[in-house]
């Protein structure tokens, strides 16, 4: 299993990323898209890969906003899995056009 390493820490190397607040151990970000064809865009790119290295984003969409939240269940906490996650989040954002 993947070593829980500290929220703080995780983000240290995520631009745009930050602690969440609320409940649980986890990393945060809010992505803002041109519209709701290149949110869902990202979307579609991230949940593919997301499936493939079997570790799933918590996210809610609305119209051009994607709001995500990344933890890993298994370890209950961040791991190595969601800083890599949000690392390919944030380049295919900027490949989407995301707003900073
Ligand atoms: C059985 C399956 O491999 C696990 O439930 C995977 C699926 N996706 C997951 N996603 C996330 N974010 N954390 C996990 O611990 C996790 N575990």
């Amino acid at each position: 299993m993947t070593a829980k390493i500290e929220a703080e820490t995780a983000i240290q190397s995520l631009e745009g990323w930050a602690v969440d607040p609320g409940e649980g151990d986890a990393i945060q970000k809010t992505f803002r898209f041109a519209d709701f064809n290149a949110a869902f865009g990202f979307m579609t790119r991230v949940a593919l890969m997301a499936d493939k290295r079997d570790h799933h984003p918590e996210w809610f969409n609305v119209y051009d906003r994607v709001e995500v939240r990344l933890t890993t269940h298994d370890a209950d906490g961040v791991t190595d899995k969601d800083v890599d996650l949000a690392r390919f989040m944030n380049e295919v954002a900027t490949a989407m056009g995301a707003r900073a």
